[in-house]
């Protein structure tokens, strides 16, 4: 049997549309549509990308989108300046500093500095913290995305075991952390994890999130689970002709999707529900700033 394929890109679509309704009724109460910044220090050519389409789908949402490009050679203290001029911009309600950042510049800094109200990424200390605590507050989207994804296609995840393969602040951690605040049993594996295969093969959902190319193989997954891949990887694509290249994720997708139950394809899958999730972040941070309601259920 073949798994059941998951799509992103038109769960992503629909939460876009619930944010921009959204969106459309704050500008109301508020004279303004809601705004996300988003600061690029670089010009790593897959980040353009992704910082291209964040503020397109801001835009198609009906809602602002700032976009500040700065060379790599920028130091740290114009970078803190940049967020604090953000943070101090009424107009701004969501900053999203790209990572990773150049080595020259201590990203731990630069995420401290931004204010935990307009934290639509979810990576201060304030919304770790907030999350690890079980408290409302604004949440990684990457990690979202996921969960969002594996209960629409699974139903409840309470008692499913879970292995999330990566601890990355961004994703891994939080990951896990969402998982297991919907009641899943959750392990998180990373580079010094032992008999990887074994581990992943107890798995009803498996999230790789590390950045290795095809790592998780076919017999790495039980039967039926579920395989949420999170890693985007660019590898050179002959058979597309010279030079070309392809994106692939970190699950070996062909042989995967022979057996398992379900599975996010890349591109369309994690990918553009983390998009989504930053856009209903950029709402939610503006309706909390500003006291206003949001739909319910939103
Ligand atoms: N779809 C999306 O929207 C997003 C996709 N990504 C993609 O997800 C991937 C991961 O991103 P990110 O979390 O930022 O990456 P990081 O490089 O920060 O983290 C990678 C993690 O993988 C672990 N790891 C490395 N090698 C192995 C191995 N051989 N076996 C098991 N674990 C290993 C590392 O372990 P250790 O801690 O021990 O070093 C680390 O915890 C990347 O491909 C990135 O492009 C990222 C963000 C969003
Ligand atoms: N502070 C911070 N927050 C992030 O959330 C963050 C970050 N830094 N740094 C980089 C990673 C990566 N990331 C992606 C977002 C969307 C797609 C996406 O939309 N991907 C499309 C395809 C894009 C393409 O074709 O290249 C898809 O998978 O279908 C991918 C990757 C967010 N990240």
């Amino acid at each position: 049997m073949s798994a059941e394929l998951i799509d992103g890109k038109a769960v992503a679509a629909e939460i876009d549309a619930r944010a921009a309704e959204a969106a459309a009724g704050l500008a109301k109460s508020l004279g303004r549509v809601p705004c996300l910044a988003v600061v690029l220090i670089g010009d790593d050519p897959a980040s353009d990308v992704y910082v291209r389409n964040k503020g397109l789908r801001t835009q198609a949402a009906g809602m602002r989108s700032i976009e500040i490009r700065k060379p790599a050679d920028t130091s740290e203290a114009d970078v803190l300046e940049i967020v604090a001029g953000l943070n101090a911009d009424d107009g701004v309600d969501g900053i999203l500093v790209q990572m990773p950042l150049p080595d020259h510049i201590d990203a731990n800094r630069v995420i401290g500095a931004i204010h935990p109200d307009k934290d639509v990424d979810g990576l201060t200390e304030a919304s770790a913290g907030r999350l690890v605590l079980g408290k409302p507050g604004l949440r990684p989207c990457t990690p979202s995305g996921c969960v969002l994804l594996a209960e629409r296609a699974m139903g409840d995840v309470s008692g499913k075991s879970v292995v999330v393969i990566g601890r990355s602040i961004l994703v891994g951690k939080p990951t896990a952390l969402l998982f297991l605040e919907k009641n899943a049993t959750v392990t998180i594996a990373h580079s010094r994890t032992k008999d990887l295969p074994a581990l992943v093969r107890t798995a009803d959902i498996v999230v790789p999130a590390v950045g290795r190319p095809e790592m998780v193989r076919g017999d790495w997954v039980k039967p039926g689970a579920c395989v949420l891949d999170v890693g985007i990887n660019r590898i050179p694509a002959p058979e597309r002709g010279e030079g070309k290249t392809r994106l692939v994720g970190d699950a070996a997708f062909d042989e995967i999707v022979k057996h398992a139950g379900w599975i996010t394809p890349v591109p369309g899958g994690i990918g553009p529900m983390t998009i989504a999730m930053l856009l209903r972040n950029t709402v939610i941070a503006a309706a909390l700033r500003h006291s206003v309601e949001l739909p319910d259920g939103f």
